[in-house]
Parts: C-alpha cells; sequence; structure tokens
C-alpha cells in the first residue's frame, strides 16, 4: 500500500495542473449529477470570503469498485502518476492514493481507495468501503458482462455507507478497445443503468489519457461543492475555516482506519 501524504502540518503549493476554479463538465448531460455550468453560488461566496483565513485539511474518501482487471489500478496510476502499464497485476485487498488539489482557492484532497476486484479479496476489500462519499463503479466497455456487474457492486458499497449522501458515477474504461459503432451500443446501456441508480456516467481510457483528468477534476469538483455545502448547513453561519477542522467525512475516515486496523491484523 503506498501511502503519499506530503506536508501534513503545512500546506506546500498544490501542482499548477491541480487547480480547479471553474465547475468543470460532466461527460454527458444526460447522465449527469447535476447540469449547472458554475459552483453553488454560495459555495464560491464562502471561498471567496475565507480564502485567506481557511487552515486545516478538507478531504472526501473515494472508493473504485468493479470486475476484475477492468481497468480501477490504470486509472488512478494514469491520474496520479501519469503512467501506464499494459501487464495485468490484480490489486490484493486495497491500495490507496491521495491525490491534493485547491478548488475556488481552498486546499483539498482526495483520498482513492482501489480496491480488488477479484473474488477472494473481495471480503478484505470490502472492509474499505465504509466513510466513503463518492463511489467510482467501473465496468469494460468492451465487457457486457462487467457492466451487468454494476449493481451488485453498487449494492455492496451502499451496505456500508449512508446511501442518500454518497455521490455516484459509473465509469466505463478501454474506450480505447472498442470501435465508434460497438462504443455507441453500450453506451446506451451504461447511460440507461447511471440514469437508474443516479449516478454520473463518464467513458474514459487510460492507455490514451483520454477524459482521465476531466473525470478525476469532476469528482473532485462535485465531492468538494458537497462537502462544503453540507459543512455551510450545519454551521449555519459558521466560517469555512472552523468547517475544515471539523469535517464530518474525515471523521468517518478515522473510523475507518480503526476498522481497518481490528481487520487486518
Ligand atoms: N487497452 C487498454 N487496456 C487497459 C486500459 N486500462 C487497463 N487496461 C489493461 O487491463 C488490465 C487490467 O487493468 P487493471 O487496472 O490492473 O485492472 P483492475 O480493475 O485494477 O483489476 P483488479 O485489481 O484485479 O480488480 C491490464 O492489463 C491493463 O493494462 C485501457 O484504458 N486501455
Ligand atoms: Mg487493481
Amino acid at each position: 500500500m503506498s501511502l503519499r501524504v506530503s506536508g501534513m502540518s503545512v500546506f506546500p503549493p498544490v501542482r499548477r495542473d491541480r487547480v480547479i476554479a471553474q465547475l468543470p463538465q460532466a461527460f454527458r448531460k444526460e447522465a449527469a449529477l447535476h447540469i449547472t455550468e458554475e459552483f453553488n453560488n454560495k459555495v464560491r461566496m464562502a471561498c471567496q470570503e475565507q480564502r485567506t483565513g481557511t487552515v486545516g485539511f478538507k478531504i472526501s474518501k473515494v472508493i473504485v469498485v468493479g470486475d476484475l482487471a477492468v481497468g480501477k489500478t490504470c486509472l488512478i496510476n494514469r491520474f496520479c502518476k501519469d503512467a501506464f502499464d499494459k501487464n495485468y497485476k490484480a490489486t490484493i485487498g486495497v491500495d490507496f492514493e491521495m491525490e491534493r488539489f485547491e478548488v475556488l482557492g481552498v486546499p483539498f484532497s482526495l483520498q482513492l481507495w482501489d480496491t480488488a476486484g477479484q473474488e477472494r479479496f473481495k471480503c478484505i476489500a470490502s472492509t474499505y468501503y465504509r466513510g466513503a462519499q463518492v463511489v467510482i463503479i467501473a465496468f469494460d466497455v468492451n465487457d457486457i458482462a462487467s457492466l451487468g456487474h454494476a449493481k451488485q457492486w453498487l449494492e455492496d458499497a451502499l451496505k456500508e455507507n449512508d446511501p442518500t449522501s454518497v455521490q455516484l458515477f459509473l465509469v466505463g474504461t478501454k474506450k480505447d478497445l472498442s470501435s465508434p459503432a460497438q462504443y455507441s451500443r453500450i453506451e446506451q446501456d451504461a447511460m440507461k443503468f447511471a440514469r437508474e441508480i443516479h449516478a454520473e456516467y463518464w467513458a474514459v481510457s487510460s492507455l490514451t489519457g483520454e477524459n482521465v483528468k476531466e473525470f478525476f477534476f469532476r469528482v473532485a469538483a462535485l465531492a468538494f461543492e458537497t462537502n462544503v455545502l453540507a459543512e455551510l448547513e450545519k454551521s449555519g453561519s459558521r466560517q469555512i475555516g472552523d468547517v475544515v477542522r471539523i469535517n464530518s467525512t474525515s471523521s468517518n475516515l478515522y473510523a475507518t482506519k480503526k476498522k481497518q486496523a481490528n481487520c487486518c491484523q
């Protein structure tokens, strides 16, 4: 498991290509979590006003689930390391990456949990599902069966979480391997399913990098927006600086960590 948390006490400037100033748009408007063009106004104002006083650690937990070998690890590696490995190495249990962003001037991190698709590791992997704010269900656009299994992955992930507060993404992988005609056929089914489960639909290629950055930017932006809105609602007139320190998602993360320690020794 690779743990890359740099600068816990002081925040070094975030990478310039991880700065999100505008709301990134959905891949398909017909299967989007919401279709507004800009960040929520309340969120923008809160970030603007508190820009200089903001301290602390704002973070969302993201889990990536889906059948074995659909390309979950490659997707994360393309985004976090700009690397692609054509050889399959099964994830054993889970893997973990931390990715730092700056959204509307506020530091924000995604904690990305890459889980195993292989049945024999599923039991370990599922102990890490808890406390997820975002669930990404990956399927291979060249393998209709992997889309069929998405529902089961969703159910398993939601068992460990509050279904009303989780943001869902359905991601078709390996787009480079399909012809436009094949792709558009599976896209119909995938978008239909995405709408049924209230997920946002994306299609990506980790080999070429197509839509990978756009996808994670969208995930980061929507997770951030939801996170801040929830905190604003909870805190009433409290400042976003306070919000950061008592973030409920982070306390969930600690709960997950404790659970991990119990299960995996
Ligand atoms: N052509 C192509 N191959 C891909 C792409 N993404 C992944 N692959 C290949 O698919 C295989 C499986 O990729 P992984 O990312 O390891 O799959 P996984 O979902 O993490 O698998 P588990 O960890 O077992 O659950 C590897 O051989 C990758 O090289 C892609 O976008 N295009
Ligand atoms: Mg993997």
